[in-house]
């Protein structure tokens, strides 16, 4: 490590600790605004006094070993050892360099290491970071920096941080980051900023994302918990009144409370976001920033209850504004919510916030009483509410669309270019219909739904440039007469997790009468992970299914196998989609005669 630092230049470490992605005004940035401060390391010896004599040989001046009870919490953590099994020292060296104060960090085991902790730091070397000190002038550089770091491409997150009073006059800041994938130097890619002083308002939105991403990562309740507690350092240890490996001390502050609030307020988020989409507030700032008065003329809206709003709108927390001199702008976060922008989520806004909202508020008496909270609120099963309110239909209908870039990645995800024809069964506005017959103009398409979504189909159809180019019918996915025989390939796009298994079957089996035997079927949908510790959205979109469909659920790859097979389909393979989503390939579970492979048909067909 003192080799590394002391052969490069600032710039030459950053570029290797930030992502790949980096872009060169960043490092520009911290070239700017930093000096590089120390770079710490593991090492795996058993007695502190070879290290420190080691470090003497190599020039460096090193201090006398402190306890580091962080980093020895987190790998009794990490290797899961008894609490007593494991003392960590730290060790600071300068590296003497005529141009520089830089210094290294050594953390080492007071006794020998069990094997476990040997092995995984050996190659893992979790431990290993680079630091630097923060030299720039005044909060804003301090902010410059993280806002540059947290939107920085590749995925560089907070990975906490604290406050140490004793550091220094003023003490000081640190706050960690990280990034998947490692260094050139096989080390993982973890950064320390150092900032004499106190930053706490940074500091707090630092420790905010941390638990946030943290909780995303992992995904578990009690991750998001763990996340949720205090953190002075870039670990996963959990006492709240250690100090970190640099002796900060946690701020005086609830960050677990915080967290809580934020999860209990849930509600007022997704009702001031979808009152943003309604009052069309991110299609007002589009061409630029306006102050509320400005935007409340705009929208006709009272100004002071609009400023409340909109100051709400620009918490950290929901961070879909930004407010400088008083003018309010969207972040690229907001611009997603006005009509036009590219990877609109406005309609689903709406939708989220209106619609399925209020049956969100019958969640209790359907996980008490077995019911269904979307009939319970509206007195109607959803489609058939959604034939009687045009309004709202169009509103699912286009949110459907809305947030779906895994549709647009079908095409390239399944080879399409066998087929001559393809349906797709509940195919709604067309979306998905329009992304295929852009890459594959020449295919003969159907889009089977509901009478009262075929004009909807027509109209998005028309506009995406496919007008007369898609077989319209309007019926049901229940019925043999509507489901076009003899296609090649069908489709069943978050169809299924809308109803029960007896439902689905009913599909199903109208599907593979209607389908030939060399078909295939495709079914795309968010698989439930095994194992329910494991994060997907498909958790999320379950209760949403409980909540807003009859009988809706999200299925295993498992129960889809099983659905498929009841059916007379074969299971060939599935693939990856954005957004947790998967695409599963199906082929009728028959023998194909001209062949002398037991395989069925549609199987020998997709292999070539
Ligand atoms: C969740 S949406 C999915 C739409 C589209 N496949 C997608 O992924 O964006 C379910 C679709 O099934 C349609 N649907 C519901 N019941 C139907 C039925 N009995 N026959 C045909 N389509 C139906 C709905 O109108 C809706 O378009």
């Amino acid at each position: 490590m003192a080799d590394y630092l002391s052969s490069r230049h600032i710039a030459q470490v950053l570029r290797d600790v930030l992502p790949a992605a980096a872009p060169s005004g960043l490092v520009a940035a911290f070239c700017e605004l930093c000096e590089l401060d120390h770079g710490a390391v593991l090492a795996l010896s058993s007695t502190p006094a070879a290290i420190t004599e080691f470090l003497r040989g190599q020039g460096m001046a090193p201090a006398e070993p402190i306890p580091s009870v962080v980093v020895q919490n987190r790998l009794i953590k990490r290797y899961r050892l008894p609490p007593d099994q494991l003392r960590m020292s730290i060790v600071h060296a300068r590296i003497p360099r005529p141009s520089s104060v830089c210094g290294i960090e050594v953390f080492l085991a007071d006794s020998p290491p069990p094997l476990p902790v040997i092995e995984g730091e050996r190659h893992d070397r979790h431990e290993t970071h680079i630091a630097v000190r923060f030299t720039g002038a005044g909060r804003e550089g301090l902010e410059r920096l993280w806002r540059l770091l947290a939107t920085c491409p590749g995925g560089l997150k907070a990975d906490g941080g604290g406050y140490n009073p004793a550091h220094g006059e003023a003490g000081c800041t640190v706050m960690y980051f990280r990034a998947p994938g490692r260094t050139p130097q096989n080390w993982p890619r973890r950064l320390e900023i150092i900032a004499a002083g106190r930053h706490d308002a940074i500091l707090r939105h630092h420790q905010t994302c941390t638990q946030a991403w943290d909780a995303e990562d992992t995904g578990s309740p009690e991750a998001a918990a763990a996340a949720a507690s205090p953190r002075t350092d870039h670990g996963d240890h959990d006492d709240e009144n250690d100090e970190n490996d640099d002796g900060e001390t946690e701020d005086a502050d609830d960050p677990q409370g915080r967290h809580l609030l934020r999860l209990l307020t849930g509600a007022w988020t997704t009702q001031a976001l979808k009152t943003m989409a309604a009052l069309s507030i991110a299609d007002h700032l589009q061409a630029g920033p306006l102050t509320h008065t400005d935007l409340a003329r705009r929208t006709g809206t009272d100004p002071d209850r609009l400023y409340r709003l909109l100051r709400f709108l620009a918490h950290p927390w929901i961070q879909v504004l930004t407010v400088t001199d008083g003018r309010f702008q969207l972040t690229d976060l907001g611009r997603r919510l006005a009509r036009t922008s590219t990877g609109s989520m406005r309609n689903l806004a709406i939708l989220y916030g209106d619609l399925f909202y209020r049956s969100f508020g019958a969640l209790q008496e359907a996980v008490s009483e077995g019911s269904d909270p979307f009939e319970v609120v509206y007195g109607q099963r959803p489609f058939d509410y959604l034939a009687s309110h045009p309004r709202q239909g169009e509103i699912f209908h286009q949110a459907m669309a809305e947030g779906s870039i895994f549709l647009a990645q079908i095409p390239k995800a399944v080879d399409l270019s066998h087929a001559r024809s393809i349906a797709d069964i509940g195919g709604g506005n067309g979306e998905l219909i329009a992304h295929v017959l852009d890459a594959h103009p020449d295919l003969h398409a159907a889009i089977l739904d509901r009478p009262e979504v075929i004009g909807a189909a027509r109209a998005h159809l028309a506009q995406r440039g496919h007008a007369g180019g898609c077989h319209l019918i309007p019926g049901s996915f229940t019925s043999d007469a509507d489901v076009p025989a003899g296609m090649d390939v069908y489709v069943l796009a978050r169809v299924l997790h809308d109803s029960d298994n007896d439902q689905c079957r009913k599909i199903l089996d109208a599907v593979r009468r209607a389908a030939p035997d060399d078909s295939t079927l495709l079914i795309v949908e968010r698989l439930l992970p095994d194992d329910p510790g494991r994060a997907s959205l498909a958790s999320l979109w379950d209760l949403n299914m409980m909540v807003n469909n009859t009988g809706g659920r999200e299925r295993t790859q498992e129960q889809y196998r099983q659905l498929l097979q009841d059916a007379g389909y074969l299971l060939l393979e599935t693939r990856q989609l954005a957004l947790d989503m998967s695409i599963m390939i199906a082929c009728p579970a028959v023998a194909d005669p001209s062949s002398t492979s037991s395989l069925p048909a549609g199987f020998m067909k997709y292999l070539r």
